[in-house]
């Protein structure tokens, strides 16, 4: 993401918080047709599918992950699709990657000691401010960022505190927010609203529009380990106050759902919700990623499907 602006944040502006409200029947019907009435033409999907590997946080976040899991991660990270598959699609020489390798902080030494021993520019982010929970002093939550910095990870994925957001918090919210994203320094900061645990749909608006007034170069749905994770209605939320946001203030802001997305469908109804909502600036990794540990495996199953016309068994997709 070096190469794009980031989010420099504006003054926290609790009138236009306290005025956001959302019309929660009226996401849901838009939130169901949008799959319905548009369609990824069968000979466009296989390009969809592989726009979608590059939008990848390729994500491991285990209490069991090791040094030897994250390390296998990033050489699927740095070779998402067999040369086979990219060979039948004319893709060889593209040079697709997934976006970035998700891993806990304490992974992070050995996320970029390998991606730079592949010498492939994916990024590593760190999740970070005691994720997933952030039931945590706010020092030690800093600190985690600081020191997730210093190792090497060049994005952030940090989590709001919830509490600030349920007891309509906004001021406390911001201000926490906007330090993280001083203690990220030049590592972009994704902030991780958790929206199973906010509530209310105009809840999540308004944490949206806080979370991006203190700085948040991305907005994110969830952690992966709320009940609930990431829904299309609650993306749609989100990418409409993405996209107040950049009307009155001419900034993007990135957006990452993540949580749940196990499929190629799921995969391509996330594009089709950035296309329809936000426009093509966004269909790409510098605007927009799909947080996930079990996408690839059944993106690379139909992209093998496409290139031979039947699906893999599972010894022939063994990375996957
Ligand atoms: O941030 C990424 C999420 O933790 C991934 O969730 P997932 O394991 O359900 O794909």
């Amino acid at each position: 993401m070096a190469e794009i602006d980031r989010n420099p944040g504006i003054p926290l502006d609790l009138s236009w918080v306290s005025s956001v409200s959302v019309n929660l029947p009226s996401v849901k019907r838009r939130a169901e047709t949008l799959t319905t009435r548009r369609t990824v033409k069968k000979h466009w999907q296989a390009a969809w599918l592989l726009r979608a590997v590059t939008c990848i946080d390729l994500t491991t976040l285990s209490g069991d992950d090791t040094d030897g899991n994250v390390e296998r991660l990033c050489h699927k990270a740095a070779n998402p699709v067999r040369t086979d598959l990219l060979d039948g699609l004319g893709m060889t020489e593209a040079g697709i990657t997934c976006g970035a390798v998700c891993v806990y902080p304490a992974r992070v030494p050995a996320a970029v000691r390998t991606l730079k021993r592949l010498g492939v520019q994916v990024p590593v982010a760190a999740v970070a401010t005691g994720f997933p929970s952030g039931q945590y002093r706010f020092k030690t939550r800093c600190e985690e960022i600081s020191l997730a910095v210093a190792d090497g990870a060049m994005e952030i994925d940090i989590v709001i505190n919830r509490e600030m957001a349920l007891t309509g918090n906004w001021q406390g919210l911001y201000d926490e927010v906007k330090a993280m994203r001083a203690a990220c320094g030049p590592a972009h900061m994704k902030a991780i609203l958790a929206v199973g645990d906010l509530g209310s749909m105009t809840t999540v608006a308004r944490a949206s529009l806080v979370a991006m007034m203190a700085g948040a170069d991305f907005i994110k749905t969830s952690t992966g380990k709320e009940g609930v994770n990431a829904t299309l209605p609650v993306g749609l939320v989100m990418c409409r106050a993405i996209r107040e946001y950049q009307q009155h203030t001419g900034i993007k802001v990135g957006f990452k759902p993540a949580g749940g997305i196990r499929t190629a469908k799921d995969a391509l109804a996330w594009l089709i919700l950035m296309k329809e909502e936000l426009g093509d600036a966004w269909l790409n990794n510098h605007m927009f990623r799909i947080g996930a540990s079990g996408l690839l495996a059944d993106i690379e199953r139909q992209l093998f499907h496409y290139v031979y016309g039947r699906y893999a068994a599972g010894s022939e997709l063994p990375m996957a």
